[in-house]
């Protein structure tokens, strides 16, 4: 039997250990470092190296495949000799090895002369029935050289393989000895050897014995069988058990009783004996092999696993921290050792995907050489029309402008230029020629044209870029595109505040759903709360779909955008407490900002039982601040005020916008508050002035195109454009997902003023109120007078009326002259009101 023996050293190219290590350390090493993986292999070597791993794993293949088939030839081979053995033993007797040369000599083994030959051989002179022991050996080499990995250890298989044999082919030779059997070769000749040696040795009842002993010693020693009485095992422990377990021999043993296919035992072979490899998944019915065969080990959630934790005190539930019931040492010491994630209150939330925005196509800048020229020498020209000379002009051709650097002959005086600069622009009759002399930090003059084609900067194009994706800003915006074509990406945290004006129509709107849809596309619900301000009550409507994600609200109120006066100074006032809550959490948390105190809240170095809480960023938007402060004033302006000099530290945000940029709109307090600013095309150079210190925003073109005073410098952008659809549907898609259950809750307010005035009202609210309610209702014109014409009553009378009209809310405040706003529309409404306040 020897000299047909395959060694395993023999087999080809199998993988040694040191391979295996090295393959483990590798793989180890990309887990560390993906990036690596994903780089593309340029150097020369790795190319080698490629070359070189390719060429082994392809024979590894090919001798898979090789040792499959002398797998399958045996089986077959094997399978048919029990049944053809009689016929053909007597041609090999006769023949020997020659039969395999003789044509003539006929067997009716399936696979021939050699399948009957091998057969014979392995059956008759060597191990009998042990001899399928072989097809399994080159199925596991197969199987390994095919995976490329040590699925099976090879040397823990062969030392199985040897036991099996030595011990199959005595067994049946011992029990062809007892039943005197001398047919089939079940036993081989090793098997009547080994089993007649311990008859004469042993005797027979000696073999026996042996041989059942050596069977149950084995099953012992695979099963690891407790022989003594079970002692009480918490599920923690049989857990343990199972796991550290070794992994070949609870396989093999499992396997074998119950025969399983091929596959099922592939399976478990293969999940068991590579812990630290991963693995090919495990078939469904291995699994569930696994699952009758082995205890049943409760999930820890299960009822079960509750009532035998219960049994066992063992099981360790960790709970939201309690106020009076303190957590087990142990499951504090976990807790404190887990930063806090925020992000975990919606942990399924997904962020938009730029699939839902657009490419507003007219993307591509089109340089028209012609236009170019044209206006290169029109400047020229006009220039020396003045008696200017120029040395060099260079051009930069932007989404909305050209950029015209003039370089002046030496000599020509830049004041000069800058004095001639409405003549030049008349000269040059474009509409929205601005110049820049001298452009800041260089000697040379800026002429912008405005271009006949203009291009569209998409939000998508800003939010795809490597900036917005891999910034690292707290309240990342994507502003729009320099003139240069660079993407104007800032952090609404360094600004801190954003005041932008406009004359209607020029992309003010789109400015603040650019802005809004940039921080939607990288905050997490828990990160930032909008709160939205909406006189015009269109613009900002959109946004309420996200009310249980990103807005804020007052306590108690129905609608999270607010479009009332009053209640837009509450919310004020709201966040002017919140901002007092916030600075005292700080204070106590020794944190300089929402930053730091955020930092030490994740690591849990803040206790929520003394009310500290993960404290999101909060932007505030106004969109048409002239609306508010027409017609509540000082009431709106001083929490403004009070927030834009103070809310920074604790992560509040203002972005104010107004149609109106004049002086009693944008007031020197809110203006000194406001260090950046937006001016879109404005009507006059006045209001550019108001807005930005300096003229220019009455020469833009309109259609998103601004000016950004940005700390000193004043920018020109093409405003990031995105249209009301793709608001839709990005605010869709976080809308459909799971919130929170209400809105971010400010802190409640009570307007003292309010409630003086209310008890007053009551007691002495003039018996005539009513009638002058409905009067003012019904007419819908706030004024003294006419409450004095329609009721006959003297000045002082309809005055006092009319305040304890305000002082119900029925009625705005004094705007001068004019009537007063009338803040209940209809009669009905007014019925309603009535009856709850009288
Ligand atoms: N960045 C931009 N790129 C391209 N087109 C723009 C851009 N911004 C605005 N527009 C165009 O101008 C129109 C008006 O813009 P928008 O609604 O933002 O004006 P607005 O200043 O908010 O006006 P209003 O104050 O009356 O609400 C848009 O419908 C759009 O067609």
């Amino acid at each position: 039997m020897g000299k047909n023996r395959l060694k395993s050293e023999q087999l080809p190219s199998q993988p040694t250990a040191a391979d295996l290590k090295k393959e483990a350390a590798g793989k180890k090493q990309m887990r560390k470092n993906p990036k690596k993986e994903k780089t593309p292999a340029k150097s020369s070597a790795s190319k080698e190296n490629t070359k070189n791993t390719s060429l082994p794993k392809r024979n590894h293949k090919l001798l898979a495949i090789f040792s499959w088939l002398i797998c399958i030839f045996l089986f077959i081979a094997f399978t048919s000799y029990l049944f053809t053995w009689k016929e053909d033993q007597d041609k090999i007797f006769s023949l020997s090895y020659h039969i395999l040369l003789n044509n003539e000599a006929t067997v009716q083994n399936l696979l021939g002369r050699l399948g009957a030959y091998i057969s014979h051989f392995f059956f008759y002179e060597e191990i009998g029935i042990a001899s399928y022991f072989l097809c399994y050996l080159f199925f596991i080499i197969g199987v390994n050289l095919l995976v490329g990995r040590r699925v099976f250890r090879i040397s823990s298989q062969i030392f199985f393989i040897v036991l099996g044999i030595l011990y199959v082919s005595t067994a049946a030779g011992f029990l062809m000895q007892i039943f005197n059997y001398s047919g089939f070769p079940f036993a081989g000749a090793l098997g009547t050897f080994i089993s007649d040696y311990l008859i004469h040795l042993i005797g027979a009842l000696g073999t026996f014995i042996l041989l059942i002993l050596t069977a149950v010693g084995y099953l012992v020693w695979k099963f690891n069988v407790d022989i003594t009485l079970p002692s009480p095992k918490t599920p923690q422990q049989e857990l343990h058990t199972e796991q550290t377990e070794e992994p070949v021999q609870a396989t093999t043993f499992a396997s074998a009783p119950t025969a399983p296919t091929i596959n099922e035992w592939l399976g478990k072979q293969m999940q068991q004996q590579n812990e630290d490899l991963q693995l090919i998944e495990k078939p469904e019915q291995a699994s569930q092999l696994e699952a009758e065969e082995k205890p049943v080990i409760p999930h820890p959630s299960s009822p079960a696993a509750t009532t035998s934790a219960a049994k066992h005190d063992v099981e360790l539930e960790i709970k939201p921290p309690v106020k009076d019931d303190a957590p087990q040492p142990e499951a504090a010491a976990r807790l404190t050792q887990q930063p806090y994630e925020p992000t975990l209150d919606l942990r399924d939330y997904q962020y938009p995907s730029l699939d839902l925005l657009d490419d507003h196509g007219a993307e591509t800048i089109i340089q028209d050489n012609e236009e170019l020229k044209k206006n290169k020498e029109q400047i020229i020209n006009t220039l020396k029309n003045y008696d200017i000379d120029i040395r060099k002009i260079t051009a930069t051709v932007g989404p909305t402008v050209t950029l015209y650097e003039i370089v002046p002959a030496a000599g020509v005086r830049i004041s000069r230029i800058k004095n001639l600069e409405d003549d030049i622009a008349l000269s040059l009759s474009a509409l929205g020629i601005r110049i820049i002399a001298p452009i800041p930090g260089k000697g040379t003059i800026g002429i912008e044209v405005p271009n006949e084609k203009k291009a569209t900067v998409s939000i998508r194009t800003l939010l795809a870029s490597e900036k917005f994706q891999r910034t690292n800003m707290q309240l990342p915006i994507a502003l729009g595109k320099k003139i240069d074509n660079e993407n104007f990406i800032v952090d609404l945290t360094t600004m801190p505040h954003l005041l932008m004006a406009g004359a209607t129509g020029q992309g003010k709107s789109v400015g603040i759903n650019a802005i809004l849809v940039s921080l939607l596309y990288k905050k997490h619900p828990s990160q930032l709360k909008l709160v939205l301000i909406d006189p015009k009550k269109v613009e900002l409507s959109l946004y309420r779909t996200i009310e249980k994600h990103f807005l804020a609200k007052l306590p108690g109120e129905e609608e999270a955008i607010i479009t009332d006066t009053k209640k837009a100074i509450h919310t004020l006032n709201a966040l002017c407490i919140e901002m007092d809550i916030r600075y005292d959490l700080l204070k106590e948390a020794g944190a300089r900002n929402i930053r730091e105190y955020n930092e030490k809240f994740v690591h849990r170095k803040l206790n929520p039982e003394k009310g500290h809480r993960f404290l999101p960023f909060i932007v505030l938007v106004i969109d048409e601040f002239a609306d508010l402060i027409m017609t509540a004033g000082k009431e709106i302006e001083m929490p403004i005020a009070r927030l834009a000099q103070l809310a920074r530290a604790v992560g509040i945000h203002l972005i104010i916008a107004t149609q109106r940029p004049s002086v009693n709109i944008i007031t020197g307090i809110i203006k000194a508050n406001f260090s950046v600013r937006i001016a879109f095309k404005v009507s006059s150079k006045v209001d550019s002035r108001t807005i930005l210190d300096t003229g220019g925003a009455e020469q833009l073109v309109g259609k998103g195109d601004m000016l950004i005073a940005y700390y000193g410098d004043i920018v020109r952008l093409q405003c990031a454009f995105v249209d009301t659809p793709e608001v839709e549907r990005v605010v869709e898609f976080i809308g459909r997902q799971r919130g929170y259950t209400e809105a971010y809750l400010l802190p409640e307010y009570e307007d003292e003023k309010e409630n003086q005035l209310n008890s007053l009202q009551q007691a002495d609210r003039d018996p005539l109120f009513e009638e002058a309610a409905r009067i003012i209702v019904a007419t819908q014109q706030g004024s003294t007078s006419l409450l004095q014409r329609r009721m006959k009553l003297g000045y002082n009378r309809a005055g006092r009326l009319m305040d304890q009209l305000e002082a119900a809310g029925i009625v705005g405040p004094s705007m001068g002259s004019k009537s007063r706003e009338v803040l209940i529309k209809t009669e009905a409404e007014l019925e309603q009101f009535l009856q709850k306040i009288l």
